[in-house]
C-alpha cells in the first residue's frame, strides 16, 4: 500500500530549509493496522501528509496505492483512495450538515445523484450517524465530527485512513470509541495508519512506528519496542508503571511475551497468577 525508500523532504521556513525527514524506509501492506508515534516535532504529520500526496518528498522513492507519488496526477488520484482524519474535528468540514459535508467530498467525481445519496446514507450509518444526517454540523459533538470525517472516507471508499491523532482532542469515551471504531474498519479490509502518543493504543498495534528528529528510529512489535530496544529511555519517554512493574516480573522469570503493556493486561496477569 505505502512503499517508501530513503525518502527526504525539505521544506522552507522562512527564508531558511527545513530537513523534516531524513532517508525514510517504511512499507505497509494493505490490510494492515499500524501505530505511528514520536515527540512532537518528530515529523509524524509531514510523513503521512507525504502518504496521501499532500506534501511532495524531496528525495527518494514513495509510491501509495501502487502509483508512484513524484508525480502530479498521481497524487491527486492517491488523496481519493488514502484519506486522512486530522486532530481537529472543526477544521475539516465543509458542510452545514452531515449529509451536504460527505456529498461535497463525492462531487465531480462522476457519480450520479441517486448513487451520491446512497453513498452518503450508507457512509453515514456505517459511522453512526444516520440519525444525525440533516442535523446542523455546528450542533455535532467532537466525537460526532470525527465519525463524520470517517464517514466521508467511507462514501469516497478509501483503502487506507490515516488517522491523525484524531481522539487527541476527545474525551475518554469518544476516544475508546473512534479507537474501537478503526479497528472495526480495519478488520473489515481497511488499512489503518494510526498516529498516535497514547501507549494503551500502542500497546493495541501489531506494529507500531516510531519517529525522531525526521527519522525512522524503530518498527516492530511494541512489546519489543518498550521492553527490549532501550529506545523509550533513549527518546526519554515517561517510564509507565506498568512497563516498570513489568521488568522486575520478567527478572523474576515471567515469560517475556506476556509482559504487560497496559493496566488492563497487568491485571489479566495478576488474576491469573494468584
Ligand atoms: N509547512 C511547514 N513549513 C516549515 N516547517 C514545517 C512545516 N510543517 C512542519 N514543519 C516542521 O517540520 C517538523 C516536523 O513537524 P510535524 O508537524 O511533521 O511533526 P509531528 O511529529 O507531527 O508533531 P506534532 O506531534 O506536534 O503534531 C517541525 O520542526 C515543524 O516545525
Amino acid at each position: 500500500m505505502i512503499h517508501a525508500s530513503h525518502l527526504n523532504l525539505t521544506l522552507l521556513d522562512g527564508q531558511q530549509s527545513l530537513t523534516v525527514l531524513q532517508d525514510i524506509n517504511l512499507h505497509i501492506e494493505k490490510g494492515e493496522w499500524v501505530a505511528l508515534t514520536g515527540a512532537n516535532g518528530s515529523g509524524k504529520s509531514s510523513l503521512v501528509r507525504t502518504f496521501n500526496g499532500l506534501l511532495v518528498p524531496s528525495g527518494g522513492s514513495l509510491t501509495a496505492a501502487g502509483l508512484d507519488l513524484r508525480s502530479p496526477e498521481n497524487r491527486s488520484a492517491v488523496k481519493r483512495s488514502i484519506q486522512l482524519v486530522f486532530q481537529s474535528p472543526e477544521a475539516q468540514t465543509i458542510g452545514s450538515t452531515p449529509e451536504e459535508d460527505v456529498a461535497f467530498g463525492l462531487e465531480n467525481r462522476g457519480i450520479s445523484r441517486e448513487e451520491m445519496k446512497a453513498r452518503t446514507l450508507n457512509a453515514l450509518r456505517r459511522a453512526g450517524l444516520g440519525h444525525k444526517a440533516r442535523a446542523p454540523v455546528s450542533e455535532l459533538s467532537g466525537g460526532e465530527r470525527q465519525r463524520l470525517a470517517i464517514a466521508c472516507c467511507l462514501a469516497l471508499e478509501a483503502e487506507m485512513i490515516i488517522f491523525d491523532e484524531a481522539t487527541s482532542m476527545l474525551d475518554p469515551v469518544s476516544r475508546k470509541e473512534i479507537f474501537a471504531f478503526s479497528r472495526e474498519l480495519w478488520r473489515r479490509g481497511v488499512t489503518v495508519l494510526w498516529v498516535t502518543q497514547r501507549m494503551e493504543e500502542l500497546a493495541a498495534a501489531e506494529r507500531v512506528a516510531v519517529m525522531d528528529f525526521g527519522r525512522l528510529v524503530y518498527d516492530g512489535d511494541p512489546r519489543t519496542l518498550f521492553y527490549d530496544s532501550g529506545l523509550p529511555a533513549a527518546l526519554r519517554w515517561e517510564d509507565s508503571p506498568v512497563i516498570g512493574i513489568g521488568r522486575k516480573m520478567r527478572d523474576s522469570g515471567w515469560p517475556s511475551d506476556r509482559l504487560p503493556l497496559t493496566e488492563q493486561q497487568l491485571e489479566e496477569a495478576l488474576c491469573r497468577y494468584s
